[in-house]
């Protein structure tokens, strides 16, 4: 039986805090020619159930902040919550762990797996979380995602025979599926044609008020940005407005 878009709704709540909270975050990283201060005391709250893009010229800092909400990068300095946990004492397993289970993230190029079908490639964050033991319980919660998502018809379809807009969709599933908190997604309809790119960000856009999820997309189209629910703009490394 696919999950119900009230089943997802009343999925585990974050409401209770924020998705994400960055506080006096600074990343310096090592360039070939000397230091790089990518993030220049960041104080950011990503709201739960609520969207966000992230704007700035090349180099501000977008991919930056994104790694830094992905648990991906360390800060050099500043503080990092995500859905209520201070990350700073967690080890790399720890991270990796809140990671998986807290954060989806969506890719520029899908990253989908060719040789398997869309409801497949939906079920295996579930198979890294879980192992193959709930395999019922996965394909449910594939189907109900990609049913919220209005692609439940491109389940048993490999994403060589999609177009790109629902190869994207699939991979919104994917992010989905193990109900996170916090959805990144930087620059995710790059690859596709202006139509497509509009029906993807539509479908981010969505995701708060379907799953409770708070989204972080970096966009560079003005018209996507000013859809979402907050805008931040970022200028060498620091918030220039929010
Ligand atoms: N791995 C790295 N090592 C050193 N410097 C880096 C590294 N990654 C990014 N930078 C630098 O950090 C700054 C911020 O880069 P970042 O990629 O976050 O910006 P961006 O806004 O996402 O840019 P773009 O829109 O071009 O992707 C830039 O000056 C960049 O050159």
């Amino acid at each position: 039986m696919a999950i119900s878009i009230e089943a997802a709704r009343s999925a585990p709540s974050v409401a209770s805090h924020q998705a994400a909270r960055l506080t006096a975050v600074d990343v310096v990283l090592s360039a070939p020619a000397g230091t790089v201060h990518a993030l220049r005391d960041v104080d950011l709250d990503v709201h739960a159930a609520s969207s966000l893009a992230v704007t700035g010229a090349s180099g501000s800092g977008k991919s930056t902040l994104l790694s830094v909400l992905a648990l991906v990068r360390r800060p050099t300095s500043g503080g990092v919550a995500v859905d209520g946990h201070e990350t700073s004492g967690l080890d790399r397993s720890e991270l990796v762990s809140l990671r998986s289970s807290r954060v989806g993230t969506v890719f520029q190029s899908f990253h989908l797996e060719g040789s398997l079908s869309a409801v497949q490639n939906v079920m295996l964050p579930w198979y890294f979380k879980h192992g193959r033991t709930a395999r019922r319980t996965a394909k449910e919660r594939a189907l109900g995602v990609l049913d919220l998502l209005g692609g439940v018809h491109l389940a048993d379809r490999r994403p060589t025979d999609m177009c790109e807009e629902d190869r994207q969709r699939v991979a919104i599933a994917r992010a989905l599926v193990l109900d996170p908190a916090l959805v990144l997604a930087d620059e995710p309809a790059t690859s596709l044609d202006r139509d497509a790119a509009d029906s993807v960000a539509e479908l981010l856009l969505a995701v708060p008020r379907l799953t409770g999820a708070a989204v972080v997309m970096v966009t560079a189209r003005s018209c996507v940005a000013a859809a979402a629910d907050r805008v931040v703009e970022l200028d060498s490394g620091r918030i220039v407005s929010a």
